[in-house]
């Protein structure tokens, strides 16, 4: 693969220490209300939880706990949640990583449905805790 294009995929990723997914809310992730289901939802910040607190890390991670999720709005079959996660807080080799979720419709303005705030562990090989090794933030932002 050429150069410019290797340079044009990286400015097309996020960030280190971030993350951005898109869905389409699918019929077969919806509950009997005709919205999404929150164990999917959980699923999806999860996901985006997990890959933004590993391009920071640059290490495999693992899931600590959860401190807190809020479903704010339904999501109806149809609509487009993008979902965006960011690094908060870096411990020694755990890392605190928000999630929120902004649904779009065509006729619908944005509205935030989801959030949470996850707990990320950098681990080594055998699965130990090991030290994250970046500069990206070096003090904690909790109030
Ligand atoms: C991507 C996935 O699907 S992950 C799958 C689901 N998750 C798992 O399977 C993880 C299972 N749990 C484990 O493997 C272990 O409990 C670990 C790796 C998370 C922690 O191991 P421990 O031996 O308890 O670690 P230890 O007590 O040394 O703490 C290490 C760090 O993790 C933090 N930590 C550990 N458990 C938690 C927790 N539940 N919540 C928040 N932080 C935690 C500690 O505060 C410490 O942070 P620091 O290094 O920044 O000071």
């Amino acid at each position: 693969m050429g150069r410019r294009i290797l340079r044009k995929l990286r400015s097309m990723t996020s960030p280190q220490g971030t993350s951005e997914l898109q869905e389409l809310v699918l019929p077969v992730m919806a509950n009997h209300h005709g919205t999404l289901f929150a164990g999917q939802g959980l699923q999806l910040m999860a996901k985006a939880a997990f890959l933004a607190a590993r391009s920071l890390a640059h290490r495999e991670v693992v899931m600590g706990g959860v401190t807190g999720v809020e479903f704010t709005a339904p999501i109806p079959v149809g609509y487009t949640l993008t979902l965006r996660a960011w690094v908060s807080r870096v411990g020694c080799s755990s890392m605190t990583v928000c999630v929120s979720g902004y649904t779009e419709a065509p006729a619908a303005p944005p509205e935030e449905a989801l959030k949470g705030v996850f707990e990320m562990v950098a681990i080594d090989g055998k699965g130990r805790p090991t030290a994250i090794e970046s500069n990206y933030m070096k003090q904690e932002f909790r109030s």
